[in-house]
């Protein structure tokens, strides 16, 4: 059996051969479609020792957010978590030193932000080389990817990056395809658009789904930017992940103003120097800023609300979610909710879980 990794490569060649044009744009989005497959199953762990699976570093999630550190060897992700964080990670002039995924907390706006320094990566380490598969592992549990970039390096490197993240199924600062897709158990296919895509066709779709062997569905796409990979990365959903990312350009200590005027525009970017201290609580602010995380007050009948202590969580949190963060059962004898703020209709507003919270808001939770 031919394994693999050679039947991806042969895939990519054929694809590379292969011209882009109206009469081959068919047959290309098949070879898409079962490089898709074929990398998904890459990365389904196989059991049983070495098998070089799905598995990444065994640190266990803590705090608010997870931040993974992603990046070529010796751009200074280990110096910034020792800037950042009270954990000292060994930073050093050669390649590779870091070895394991070594976490720090981040204190900020009364949240703590896991943040996690990986081994560096190279080209080719979603296909495993070095330890990139499991520092890629490791990015995919992550609330938000730093890639931290060397601003004296190339300008490939970001692109190398996202490369490889892409090919396991991350999806960086892109939401999901707005594609809904239901697989029946009988009556055929039926594809909808709401308005043509210009670069997605009905013929298109159903020469995917056919050849995913799925013969029975609706399919509806609703934006007419769509293209034959958000129409893949739909069919495989499970195997994607949609992860804001921060790229962060260090060292410009030793790049020219005027280029570091350029790396600074891009966009979801920032610029900052670990050496000269330059634009590192910058960076702080805008990972903060990143993982939308919410600062709720909470208040007991009868009392001023608690603005010492805040609670922290996710964006597009419920009242259900809050209940969670204070205790695991809260729930169980959750009667309803006082909201004070930005999500109240008026002040205060008498809510069920389903609530969605705003940031800064003061909550009350009544239990029968
Ligand atoms: N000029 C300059 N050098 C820096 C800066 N930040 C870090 N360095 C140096 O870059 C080298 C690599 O730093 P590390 O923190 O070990 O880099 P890393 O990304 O963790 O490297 P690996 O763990 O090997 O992947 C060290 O010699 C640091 O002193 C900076 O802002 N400017
Ligand atoms: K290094
Ligand atoms: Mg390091």
């Amino acid at each position: 059996m031919v394994n693999i990794t050679e039947k991806i490569k042969e895939i990519e060649d054929e694809m590379r051969r292969t011209q882009k044009n109206k009469a081959t744009e068919y047959h290309l989005g098949l070879l898409k479609g079962k490089l898709a497959r074929l990398r998904a199953q890459l990365l389904e762990p196989v059991g049983g020792a070495g098998s070089g699976g799905g598995a990444g570093f065994d640190v266990s999630k803590s705090g608010d957010a997870r931040v993974a550190l992603v990046g070529f060897p010796s751009v200074g992700k280990s110096t910034f978590l020792s800037k950042i964080t009270k954990t000292k990670s060994e930073a050093a002039a050669y390649s590779f030193t870091t070895l394991t995924a070594i976490p720090g907390v981040l204190e900020y706006g009364g949240a703590e932000i896991q943040i996690l320094d990986l081994p560096g990566i190279i080209e080719g380490a979603s296909e495993g080389k070095g330890r990139g598969r499991q520092v890629i592992s490791a990015a995919k549990t992550s609330d938000l990817i730093l890639m931290v970039l060397d601003a004296t390096k190339k300008a490939e490197q970001r692109a190398l990056l996202e490369a490889e993240l892409d090919s396991v199924g991350i999806r960086l600062n892109k939401e999901p395809p707005n594609i809904y897709l239901k697989v029946k158990k009988a009556g055929g296919m039926k594809i909808t658009f709401q308005t043509p895509p210009k670069n997605l066709d009905e013929k298109m779709i159903y020469n995917v789904l056919r050849d995913y062997k799925i013969l029975n569905c609706e399919v509806l796409v609703r934006d007419e930017n769509a293209t034959v990979d958000d129409f893949i990365d739909v069919i495989m959903k499970d195997h994607r992940k949609y992860i804001r990312c921060l790229y962060v350009y260090n060292k410009i200590d030793s790049v020219s103003l005027e280029f570091l005027d350029q790396l600074a525009r891009e966009p979801y970017s920032a610029v900052m120097s670990c050496e000269l201290d330059l634009g590192v609580q910058e960076v702080v602010e805008r990972i903060w800023k990143e993982l939308k995380l919410m600062r709720l007050y909470t208040k007991r009948k009868g009392e001023e609300p608690d603005f010492s202590e805040a609670l922290i969580v996710r964006k597009d949190s419920s009242i259900e979610d809050v209940c969670d963060q204070i205790h695991r059962t809260l729930k169980e004898t959750f009667k309803y909710a006082l909201v004070w703020g930005a999500s109240a209709r008026h002040m205060p507003q008498r809510v069920g879980l389903g609530h969605m919270v705003s940031d800064e808001d003061v909550v009350s939770i009544v239990a029968k």
